[in-house]
């Protein structure tokens, strides 16, 4: 089967366990990521479950955010990477509740790195945190290991 390149609009979630993106992990993100004109977004609000200091959220919680944000670019180019590198600058809090509109790009590709650059702004565009990437690409292979008990818990509508 021939990969094509994916359309604008959902893309689909990596895998239903997935921390940032899948829709039946309880302690999960649930994000929701689009392809918008070769970038993807994603519009998150955080919530008191991710705060650090009192309101204002945990810096890990937006590192996983981010890094899951980085995993859709498997998408763009019809192969699966994962990450190498990961590197953020925190401009201004976030608070939890507020709503952030994350932006990922793929900046280049040297042969298996995928350079990835990120952006976070809330709702009036001040710009909140920035983030560079490197991803690896890796084969299938990579993945098999320990799986979990719900082997169910997989479809034709994730990647994994
Ligand atoms: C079905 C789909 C599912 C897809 C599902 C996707 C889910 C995504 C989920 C969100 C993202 C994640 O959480 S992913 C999970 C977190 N990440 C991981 O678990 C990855 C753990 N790390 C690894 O498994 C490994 O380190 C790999 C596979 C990433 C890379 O190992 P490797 O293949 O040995 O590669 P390595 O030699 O280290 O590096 C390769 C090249 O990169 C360069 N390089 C290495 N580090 C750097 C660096 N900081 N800056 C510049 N360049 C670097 C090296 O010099 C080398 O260049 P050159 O000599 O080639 O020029």
């Amino acid at each position: 089967m021939t990969w094509e390149p994916p359309h604008d609009g959902p893309l689909p979630q990596h895998h239903h366990n997935c921390l940032g993106c899948g829709d039946r992990n309880p302690h999960g993100h649930h994000l929701q990521v689009r392809l918008e004109g070769g970038a993807l977004h994603a519009r998150h609000t955080f919530d008191e479950r991710h705060a650090g200091a009192p309101g204002i959220t945990h810096g890990g919680a937006i590192a996983t955010v981010l890094d899951d944000v980085f995993g859709f670019a498997g998408y763009l180019i019809g192969q699966p990477a994962v990450t190498r590198s990961l590197s953020i600058d925190y401009d201004r809090p976030v608070p939890v509740g507020a709503i952030c509109d994350i932006t990922a790009r793929l900046e280049r590709r040297e042969d298996r790195k995928l350079f990835l650059t990120a952006e976070g702004v809330d709702a009036s565009g001040a710009r909140l945190f920035t983030a560079r990437a490197l991803f690896l690409v890796v084969d299938l292979q990579h993945f098999h290991g320990p799986r979990p008990p719900d082997s169910s818990a997989r479809s034709s509508r994730t990647l994994l």
